[in-house]
């Protein structure tokens, strides 16, 4: 990446909508200037080439995806404990150069450290929120093994955002976006 240019972290629990604003982040910036890093992707594309899987299968949102999940975390938690950046520094490495990266899936304050220790002050952190009735209306079901650990609640206590955002209704996410684009300076 050239400098100057910014990272947005987006950061939330499952279902509050980091793939859908990450999404409408993109079309409001433009292809030209914005690209989507997800850091999920080296870690289900490893997965899947060290477990002999489908990687279009386990890319997509069905259950062969959500049966694989618990033990994607299990595993990547092992590669983690080598190497807390690992996967970080995989998905900037494959991301497409861009003036404007969304960083759609931060789930860990590692995450965090590594891309302000990497990128300094071109990180923005962004923490979005939804009721549990939102996320239930959204298809959340809670799963152990996967909502009570560490990929999914570490981050519940971190006060240091530089935004927080509500994402409930198509309304509020209008607000999102807005907030969002002037946290980057773009409106
Ligand atoms: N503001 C919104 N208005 C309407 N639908 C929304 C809104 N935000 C999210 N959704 C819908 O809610 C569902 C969950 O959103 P999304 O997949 O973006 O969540 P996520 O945080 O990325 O979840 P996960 O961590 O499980 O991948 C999707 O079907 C999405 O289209």
């Amino acid at each position: 990446m050239m400098s100057n240019n910014l990272i947005v972290l987006l950061s939330g629990k499952r279902k509050t909508g980091k793939d859908y604003i990450s999404e409408k982040l993109l079309k409001a910036i433009g292809e030209d200037k914005c690209a989507i890093v997800r850091i999920s992707e080296p870690i289900k594309s490893q997965y899947a080439k060290e477990h002999n899987l489908d990687l279009s299968e386990l890319m997509s949102p069905n259950k062969y995806k959500e049966e694989y999940r618990k033990q994607m975390i299990i595993w990547s938690d092992q590669v983690r404990s080598q190497d807390p950046s690992y996967f970080c520094k995989i998905a900037c490495s494959e991301a497409v150069p861009k003036p404007i990266w969304i960083v759609s899936d931060i789930r860990r304050k590692t995450d965090i450290k590594w891309f302000k220790a990497t990128y300094g002050g071109q990180i923005r952190t962004v923490r979005i929120s939804a009721t549990e009735q939102t996320r239930v209306n959204r298809g959340f079901v809670f799963t152990k093994g996967v909502d009570d650990v560490t990929s999914e609640c570490d981050l519940d206590d971190y006060t240091e955002w530089d935004l927080c955002v509500a994402n409930d209704s198509s309304e509020e996410c209008d607000c999102v976006i807005n907030k969002i684009l002037s946290l980057i300076n773009i409106v």
